[in-house]
């Protein structure tokens, strides 16, 4: 809110300003321009937030923008508290293996709106053959990772949004998210193999339960309630959305219990 909120104030407009500029330049088309200044910016050492907040921020927007064009996915994952969390508790890490259409959602926004699009950068060590091709030493290489998660030779109806596609993933082989059985992995949000995300577990908690608490504390709708949210994608390292999400939200009964526990509780 103090940054994104319409109160701009010169320090708001300055954070703005970085992060816009930060994530556009990342991912300008000219990759013999950017590339090696990417590079070498990592090599500089980078911080582990960094990378974290913004693809875990951009994903819960996009989680958020289909929910508010998919009210019936919206409407599955809150059944999914069911009686035990409802609108008794917040929900917390310990839940999330019990809430399997949550990580379908979060699954299913991650192949639709990979955070980071084309991973990042990759340089081959020693020459070595991918997919049939040769590839000498020092070359870098980027992985398209949007195009597999739609290549509709690899997924049902790969142009919809179908959290289902993840749940039984032991008995629908269009439903396995990476982890191997037909060993070829097509879902990789995350990057494969030694490069890939080292953040996995933390990211997944973090959405999980910020989504979990969105959805429990929250009614969302639309601010207009007949057009679609725009789904245009923006430009940089991290995929954003080209038009900020805004929508409508009233609180639930648990904001109550919330409000009044902060209230009461000691802070040291
Ligand atoms: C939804 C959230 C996140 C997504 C989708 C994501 C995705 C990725 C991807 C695709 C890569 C590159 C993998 C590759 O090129 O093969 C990566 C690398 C990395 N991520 Fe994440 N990430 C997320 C959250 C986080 C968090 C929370 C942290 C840290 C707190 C983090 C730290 C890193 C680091 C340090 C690397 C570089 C690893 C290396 O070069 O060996 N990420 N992430």
């Amino acid at each position: 809110k103090r940054y994104f909120g319409d109160d701009i104030s010169e320090e708001s407009r300055r954070f703005r300003k970085i992060i816009e500029d930060s994530t556009k330049y990342a991912g300008a088309a000219n990759a013999a321009d950017y590339l090696p200044r990417v590079l070498s910016w990592f090599g500089m050492g980078y911080e582990l937030e960094e990378i974290g907040t913004d693809t875990s921020s951009v994903i819960l927007e996009w989680a958020m923008s289909n929910f508010l064009n998919h009210p019936d996915v919206l409407k599955k994952a809150r059944a999914e508290f069911g009686d035990e969390i409802g609108q008794k508790r917040l929900v917390d890490e310990t839940d999330l293996h019990k809430l399997p259409y949550l990580q379908s959602i979060i699954s299913e926004t991650l192949r639709f709106y990979p955070a980071t699009p084309m991973l990042l950068p990759h340089l081959s060590s020693t020459d070595c053959t991918i997919g049939g091709y040769d590839i000498p030493r020092g070359i870098i290489l980027l992985v398209n990772a949007w195009a597999i998660h739609r290549d509709p030779m690899l997924w049902d109806e790969a142009e919809s949004f179908k959290p289902e596609r993840f749940m039984n993933k032991s008995n629908n082989r269009e439903g396995d998210d990476g982890g191997g059985g037909d060993g070829f992995n097509k879902h990789m949000p995350f990057g494969l193999g030694r490069r890939a995300c080292p953040r996995i577990g933390l990211a997944q908690r973090v959405v999980g339960v910020t989504l979990g608490c969105l959805i429990q504390c929250f009614d969302w709708e639309r601010v207009m309630e007949d057009e679609d949210i725009d789904m245009s994608e923006g430009k940089g390292v991290t995929m954003p959305k080209l038009v900020l999400l805004k929508a409508m939200c009233k609180a639930g009964p648990i904001m109550n219990t919330v409000l009044s526990e902060f209230a009461n509780a000691t802070y040291y």
